[in-house]
């Protein structure tokens, strides 16, 4: 236990205290995030994400732009783009049966995890360092029935309470971007078996622009967290025993999203930081799937 782990209410099971200063700062930020195109597209089915979405708009599902009814579809149109993210992520962690456990690290409110067990049957551990997620990913389980398979606790995921090789697949959504990434290699390697899949989707800075564009620093700064390059993920895994199987540049696929966001009253502002670096080549959403050799 650090200097700085707390004890809670009981007085019993300690929490962990952050491990660093910035984790405390990433903590902190999503206990009090509350965002409106997060909250309403996850109210639509019960499915929390806290990603983007890939796929073509269906414009015929939208109706006409006059209709009184067309924000609530832009809103259903949005999130069936982000489960349909996640579902791409989910298909490439291969086969999974019932008796395996998967990790997602980073789990954000834990739309994923329930999409994967709903999926595989098997269960699913999360991890993230807001309590306020954790608690709000237990509590949607518990109301799906499914709190014996789908649990979501404060951890960092550079150090989980998961055995060595105890793990059949595991994942970050959109959350490697808070930690250096041969550190979070290392331990994904460590709790996954041999043979066992890892998948990422990320945003991360294109080497051939040459350094992080203007728009990389701006969603740096929106959200404080550090883009890595490409390379950077490419060379951790290979030192990490995580052999990629495919890489799959999703930026064309992400484009609509961003594109009908923008039309939506939902905007954060961080949207034409997206369209742009999308645009001019300096950023790519990609997906890498590898293989724990
Ligand atoms: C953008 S959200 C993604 C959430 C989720 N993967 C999803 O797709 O909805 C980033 C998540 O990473 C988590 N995170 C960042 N650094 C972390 C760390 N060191 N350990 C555990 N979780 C971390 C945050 O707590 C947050 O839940
Ligand atoms: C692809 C990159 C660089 C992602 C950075 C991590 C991040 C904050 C993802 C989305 O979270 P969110 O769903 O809470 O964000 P928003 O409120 O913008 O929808
Ligand atoms: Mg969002």
């Amino acid at each position: 236990m650090s200097m700085t782990d707390i004890t809670t209410a009981n007085g019993t099971a300690p929490i962990p205290g952050p491990a660093t200063p910035y984790q405390g700062d990433i903590a902190r930020y999503w206990d009090h995030e509350a965002r409106p195109v997060n909250l309403r597209l996850g109210d639509v089915d019960g499915l929390y994400h806290h990603h983007y979405g890939i796929g073509d708009v269906d414009h015929a599902s939208l109706g006409d732009p006059t209709d009184s009814e067309r924000e609530k579809k832009v809103i259903t149109e949005l999130h069936r783009l982000e489960s349909a993210q996640a579902d791409v992520l989910l298909d490439n962690l291969g086969a999974i049966t019932p008796d395996a456990t998967l990790v997602d690290a980073g789990c954000g409110r834990g739309g994923s995890m329930v999409m994967a067990h709903q999926r595989f049957g098997c269960k699913v551990e999360g991890v993230t360092l807001s309590a306020k997620q954790a608690e709000f990913g237990n509590r949607r389980a518990r109301e799906l029935g499914i709190e014996d398979s789908v649990r979501s606790r404060v951890c960092n995921m550079l150090d989980m309470p998961f055995a060595t090789g105890s793990v059949a697949g595991s994942w970050n959504n959109e959350s490697s971007m808070y930690v250096d990434l041969h550190d979070l290699f290392a331990e994904h390697s460590r709790i996954l078996s041999v043979g066992g899949r890892y998948v990422t989707i990320t945003g991360c800075w294109n080497p051939i622009y040459g350094q992080p564009s203007k728009w990389v620093s701006q969603i740096n700064a929106h959200f404080e967290c550090n883009i890595h390059s490409r390379r950077e993920y490419l060379r951790a895994m290979a030192d990490n025993r995580l052999v990629p199987q495919a890489v799959i540049d999703l930026t064309p696929a992400t484009l609509p999203y961003w594109e009908l966001r923008a039309t939506s009253s939902l905007v954060t502002g961080i949207e034409e930081a997206f369209i742009s670096s999308y645009k001019d080549g300096s950023f790519q959403y990609l997906l890498i799937a590898a293989d724990r050799v």
